[in-house]
């Protein structure tokens, strides 16, 4: 997991944003090919939508070949309700793209089936060859999607009871009326997240500081299933400086020392090729897996597709790299 942290919540929706936009231009999609995106709700990503949409309104991305997949929707809410997710999506986000309405899904909280309804938005992730990239919020109580603590890491698209905790979070969209806000909700399950071939999360203010504390510091546990990420192999968490006031110093430390590492080297954040020390099995070279991620210095390698170069036998700790950015190839030498 990779910890990007920037002083306030515009910077946060800013690096998204921008991350968002080179990811799609980069993969170049098509009819025949999309990029899958996987959406959120709420109001951190907001500022994430309005820069997209800023970017979309400068030529500097398109929609069109774009599929998306939301997160959740309320079970029992109208879809013209102003507090459906369908609404949020299509006033904050879609009504302002060049998106195709026919590759916007999202679940149908008022389906006949709800149960027929989860298994055919999984099969129709499924079809579509999974979800490149999931974006995703978090709640206060540390739940990604409607994954409220307890939910199963390994659970997949389905109906959902909320948690107190959220309903009262949630009422503030309801003109504070806590019994106005649904009791259920259809959701993405942990494992439909985790099995994206990349998940980026936002956080932003002191509200959600503990949930990001025990998804980065605290083990994998159900009852904060944004650690869930832990587990994932290409996953980074964008927070500001606020939800990082339960992180130890030494933790944000940690982080920030990354960052600088890899700009002092010369390398762009999104540029670091995956960089892994030989064992006496590898070969010379070794391309890294689609979307392979290491959680300190590298980013994903299916997006800036760098080689590296790993001579046999070498082992030890990385004592130099040169390269990166503009470079074709980027180089590790290594002191055992
Ligand atoms: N189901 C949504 C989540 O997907 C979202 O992450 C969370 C946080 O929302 P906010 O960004 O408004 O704090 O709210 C709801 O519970």
């Amino acid at each position: 997991m990779r910890l990007i942290i920037r002083e306030r919540p515009e910077q946060v929706a800013q690096y998204i944003a921008a991350y968002i936009v080179k990811r799609i231009n980069t993969f170049a999609p098509t009819t025949e090919r999309p990029f899958v995106l996987g959406l959120p709700t709420g109001s951190s990503p907001l500022p994430i939508y309005k820069a997209l949409i800023a970017a979309y309104s400068r030529g500097e991305i398109s929609f069109q070949h774009v599929v998306t997949f939301n997160m959740d929707e309320y079970v029992g809410l109208p879809r013209d309700h102003p507090e459906s997710y369908h609404s949020f999506m299509y006033t904050n986000f879609f009504k302002h793209i060049d998106i195709d309405v026919k590759n916007v899904n999202i679940l149908n909280g008022n389906a006949a089936s709800l149960t027929e309804e989860c298994l055919a938005y999984e099969s129709k992730i499924k079809a579509l060859g999974g979800i490149e990239l999931f974006l995703g919020g978090v709640g206060s109580d540390g739940h990604i999607a409607f994954n409220e603590p307890g939910s199963s890491l390994a659970s997949r698209t389905r109906i959902k009871s909320l948690a107190h905790e959220t309903i009262i979070a949630n009422a503030r969209f309801f003109n504070g009326d806590v019994d106005a806000v649904p009791r259920m909700a259809l959701t993405v399950g942990v494992q439909t997240i985790m099995d994206a071939r990349e998940v980026v999360i936002i956080a932003t203010g002191t509200g959600k500081a503990l949930a990001i504390q025990q998804a980065v510091e605290g083990g994998v546990s159900h009852w904060c299933t944004l650690s869930a990420l832990q587990l994932h192999p290409s996953s980074m968490v964008v927070v500001d400086e606020d939800a990082t006031m339960e992180l130890k110093v030494k933790t944000v430390r940690y982080f920030t020392g990354v960052e600088r590492t890899i700009l002092q080297k010369g390398m762009s954040i999104e540029t670091q090729p995956t960089l892994t020390l030989a064992t006496s099995n590898d070969t010379a070279w070794r391309e890294p897996e689609d979307g392979e991620l290491t959680p300190d210095i590298s980013s994903n390698s299916s997006v800036f597709p760098l080689k590296r170069i790993v001579e046999p036998g070498e082992t030890g700790k990385v004592k130099k790299i040169t390269g990166g950015a503009g470079h074709d190839h980027v180089t590790a030498s290594y002191s055992n």
